[in-house]
């Protein structure tokens, strides 16, 4: 009997890390699958380990950071011709370490605007949507405190 082998889609852990009004990209290295893709810090989850575990041993693996894990932002399930994936992406904050390119080509710090700049892996788009709408509530919220100020202030 012939027939293809279904695979259960890799779990992937994604750090979404915001400094100032942006958010840490990486890039994947050239000799890697889908080397030179832009991504949020990360990789597969390791037999045994939640996601948490998962997460921070990727970040000290890959830049030479610590994290913590604030909250989840997005859970995104992707097809690729390769198989499929399963994305956990955190909202975390870098506590420690200077950022070293250990394992990534390059990282740069973007804004929800910036994002079209750059080839960032069809699966994140759910993540980029949700913080583009993260940005645009808080950007709502400071213009109305800022124009209230305004009123009591000429009042
Ligand atoms: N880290 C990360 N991986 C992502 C994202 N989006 C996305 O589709 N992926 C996919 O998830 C998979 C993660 O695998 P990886 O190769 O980065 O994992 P890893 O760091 O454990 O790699 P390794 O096998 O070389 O140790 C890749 O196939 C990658 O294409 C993302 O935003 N971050």
């Amino acid at each position: 009997m012939t027939g293809t082998t279904i695979k259960a889609p890799l779990a992937v852990c994604a750090a979404v890390i915001e400094k100032e009004g942006k958010v840490l990209l990486t890039q994947r290295p050239h000799g890697k699958q889908q080397g030179g893709f832009w991504e949020f810090p990360g990789g597969k989850i390791d037999p045994g380990e939640s996601p948490h575990q998962s997460l921070k041993r990727e970040l000290s693996e890959e830049l030479a950071i610590e994290i913590e894990i604030d909250s989840l932002l997005e859970t995104v399930y992707y097809h690729y011709d390769w198989g499929s994936v399963l994305i956990i992406a955190y909202l975390c904050r870098w506590t420690a370490g200077e950022l070293a390119h250990i394992e990534v080509a390059d990282h740069a710090w973007a804004t929800p605007e910036q994002f079209s700049g750059y080839h960032i892996l069809p699966a994140d788009q759910p993540i980029l949507d949700r913080l583009r709408s993260r940005y645009s509530e808080k950007s709502t919220k400071m213009n109305r405190k800022r124009e209230k100020e305004m009123s009591q202030s000429t009042s």
